[in-house]
């Protein structure tokens, strides 16, 4: 029994309803605050243009402003808290004794000075919200939820029903954890509804860990409500071993190996608003960027952060992040496998630095610059030392160039100083930027772009040996060699995995600027190349990488994590695992774990907290469809009776357009994995593009076809069986992949 369950049990309806009545009271207040803050904020856009300096201030501090401004406006009708902490007088409570606060998604305040009428789910004292429990209550009396009717955008909030634990006890609890205790509490004179701890009667229900348990009313409904369009945030119900995860200082990198549904996605997500909330100057001087796999993905989380009041995150692909140049070209799996190859990394390095130093055809000779009547020069042992320096100190290619010409130019401005006292700064500039200076620095380090060392690299089999002797064989050399030079660079038609290629050349020549924080999502599927593009993008700042080995699909994904991390640069980075799901019914998951051990993937098995979900497993033809297409149309009419969304799977593109047409035919309309906006409340999409996606209703078709599409088969089913919410069909022809019915009971 939940809490609110056995409170309406024992505490007369009109006390409930008395009570739900002052909190819609404060609930409206909050609104009218809300108003004032927006309406002040669009006066700030008024006297914002008035007030600044110049017109291009003008407009971006106007701009802001604005922007500001109609993001309040826009969240002018959602509901305002979704808990309340009533803190004891106990030492505990710290500076919050006898304190009232209640927690939303945004703070609101009367005004600056005045306390909040909403904290922000994110300030330190919401974390009690998150962690306290009844083994450790953090000096909370009383938490509370509140349940509001489903929202939608227009309509105006209803608050239906609110939840209370009692953490703390008057009286010790009965060993067994039972107990008759009342826990009347009488806050302010102003909560009199008589609530007992916990359901069930047992007080450490909300303790930590309380995920693993059956989780609460308010808690359950959240968690089974049917899916409807793109990803939405849960401040309201972040598990207290997410929250760990959410809150971890910025400093930390972090990883998590988390089965199918356990909130990776989610905990990234709203870790990047707690990190923006934190540390407001160090992430938005440096950036935040959230990394997923596809643009379908992005489309699906695109929400969650607008949602907590964050829009100014970057939110992309690796390879938009290394996008040079569009892919016009197609590698053998063979040369992409290798292109992905660290050892790739080392390859790259000797062939860029190799033009180190000048043509061993020509020898050096002295650089000599006219100054009026003098004529100053730097001899070639001198010259040949300065070379092999700058060389040993490794610094990044550009820096290199730059570090011969002060040095030359050095040697130069000693000679001078020597013969007529200290030259001027305009003097130095001068000779470093001088003819034969310049001539000197591009013979022995000379300006290349990345494009030209990767194209003579791949187009040169003479260049391809120097750089890759000891590292790659011969055969595989061969793998890399493109058929024919190309005439120049510059018309070079680049694949995909050259653009890695290339990102690393220029990585080599110039550190790009790093981002404060990534969020890495599906980071098990990045190559070892991918990962050093990113661990160049955060040099100096820290990574969340969220991960599943048992879902990698790529040739190249992780096998472990700690070799991933190295290649993300950060080795030591802990892992914590993430078992309870919030997504897949127990039903579903227990299929879907079948494959983890023919998959071979060293990772804990998710627990489902979800115990209402359905599973048909239906070989056609039956009497009732002649073929797979005819089942899958009557699988989707019988879908489309319930609430919530369906995704219809097929092994790859080919298949899933001619169920789509198929459909279509049928009189039902569908979309395709991109277009969340979309009206469809049918997705029909590659098992490819499924990964990080989630539907009510899920249709499998053929699962022997998608285990076939791919080398990493069985991992792509077992990322396709895990999108199911609260129903999976699987429809099948040919056999059932072995490994899905190798267990004694079968589906
Ligand atoms: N604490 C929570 N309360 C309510 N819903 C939650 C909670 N944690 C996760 N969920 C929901 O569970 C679903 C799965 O979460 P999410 O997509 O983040 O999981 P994931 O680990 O990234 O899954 P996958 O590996 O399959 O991509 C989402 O609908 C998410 O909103």
């Amino acid at each position: 029994m939940t809490p609110l369950d056995q409170a309406l049990d024992e505490a007369p309806d009109q006390e409930l309803e008395q009570e739900l009545r002052r909190e819609r009271a404060h609930h409206e207040a909050c609104r009218a605050a809300q108003a004032a803050m927006a309406e002040g904020a669009q006066e700030h856009v008024v006297t914002g243009q008035d007030v600044s300096a110049s017109g291009a201030d003008a407009e971006v501090l106007g701009f802001e402003l604005r922007s500001h401004a109609k993001r309040l406006r826009e969240e002018a009708d959602r509901p305002l808290f979704f808990g309340r902490l009533d803190f004891g007088h106990g030492e505990a409570a710290a500076d919050h004794r006898g304190q009232r606060y209640y927690i939303g998604r945004r703070r609101i305040t009367e005004e600056v000075a005045a306390p909040p009428l909403v904290v922000d789910w994110r300030a330190p004292v919401s974390q009690a919200f998150y962690q306290a429990s009844a083994r450790e209550p953090r000096g909370v009396e009383i938490r509370r939820r509140f349940g509001w009717a489903p929202w939608s955008s227009g309509a105006p909030e209803d608050l239906t029903s609110l939840e209370d634990e009692l953490l703390t006890a008057a009286r010790p609890f009965a060993p067994d954890g039972r107990t008759d205790l009342d826990g009347r509490t009488d806050l302010d004179g102003r909560t009199d509804l008589d609530v007992r701890p916990g359901p069930d009667g047992r007080p450490d229900q909300a303790g930590r860990g309380g995920a693993g348990g059956a989780p609460g009313g308010i808690l359950a409904s959240e968690i089974e409500r049917p899916r409807v369009g793109p990803m939405r945030d849960i401040a309201a119900t972040i598990q207290p071993e997410q929250d760990d995860l959410v809150r971890a200082a910025l400093d930390s990198s972090l990883c998590v190996q988390g089965a199918p549904g356990t909130g990776k996605t989610a905990v990234g997500l709203h870790r990047a608003a707690y990190l923006l909330y934190t540390y407001p100057q160090r992430i938005q001087r440096a950036g935040l960027l959230i990394l997923g796999p596809n643009p379908a993905f992005l489309s699906y989380i695109a929400d969650v952060l607008p949602s907590l009041g964050e829009f100014d995150v970057r939110q992309s692909t690796v390879d938009e992040e290394i996008g040079r140049h569009p892919v016009r070209a197609v590698d053998s799996e063979r040369a992409a496998a290798l292109k992905h190859d660290a050892r790739m990394a080392e390859v790259l390095r000797r062939a860029l630095y190799a033009r180190v130093g000048g043509q061993r055809d020509r020898p050096m000779r002295p650089v000599e610059v006219a100054d009026g009547s003098y004529r100053w020069r730097v001899p070639v042992d001198e010259l040949e030392r300065i070379v092999a320096e700058a060389r040993e100190e490794e610094p990044p290619y550009a820096i290199g160039r730059e570090r011969i010409r002060v040095r030359v130019a050095e040697v130069l401005r000693g000679q001078a100083e020597r013969r007529a006292g200290p030259p001027g700064g305009q003097w130095l500039r001068r000779v470093q930027r001088s003819r034969p200076v310049s001539a000197f620095v591009d013979a022995v380090w000379p300006g290349v772009q990345p494009e030209e060392v990767v194209a003579a690299l791949l187009g040169d089999a003479g260049e391809l040996a120097a750089a890759a002797a000891g590292v790659l064989t011969e055969d595989e050399q061969r793998a890399l060699l493109w058929p024919k030079a190309p005439r120049s660079w510059r018309s070079v038609r680049w694949s995909a995995a050259d653009l890695v290629l290339l990102d690393e050349v220029a990585g080599l020549m110039d550190r790009p600027e790093g981002y404060g924080h990534v969020v890495v999502d599906e980071a098990q599927d990045l190559s070892p190349m991918q990962c050093r593009a990113i661990a160049r993008r955060s040099g100096f700042g820290s990574l969340t990488v969220l991960g599943d080995l048992a879902q990698g699909t790529t040739p190249w994904a992780a096998r472990d994590w700690p070799e991933h991390l190295a290649h993300l640069g950060r080795p030591r980075t802990a892992v914590v695992p993430l078992t309870t799901g919030f997504r897949v019914p127990a039903a579903v998951l227990e299929l879907a774990n079948r494959l983890l051990e023919p998959i071979g993937a060293a990772v804990p098995r998710a627990r489902s907290l979800r115990r209402d979900g359905e599973l048909r497993v239906r070989r056609v033809p039956d009497p009732a469809a002649p073929d797979l297409e005819a089942a899958t149309v009557q699988a989707v009419r019988t879908a489309l009776t319930r609430e919530g969304s369906t995704g219809v799977i097929a092994a790859d593109e080919p298949s899933a357009s001619r169920l789509r047409d198929v459909l279509g035919a049928a009189g039902i309309e569908t979309g395709t994995a991109d277009d969340m906006g979309a009206a469809a409340r049918v997705t029909v999409l590659p098992g490819t593009l499924a990964k990080g996606l989630e539907y009510d209703h899920v249709i499998v078709v053929e699962p022997a076809a998608v285990v076939d599409a791919e080398e990493r088969g069985l991992n792509r089913l077992y990322v396709v069986l895990t999108r199911a919410v609260s129903r999976l069909d699987v429809l099948h022809h040919r056999p059932l992949p072995a490994a899905l019915t190798g267990s004694p009971d079968q589906p």
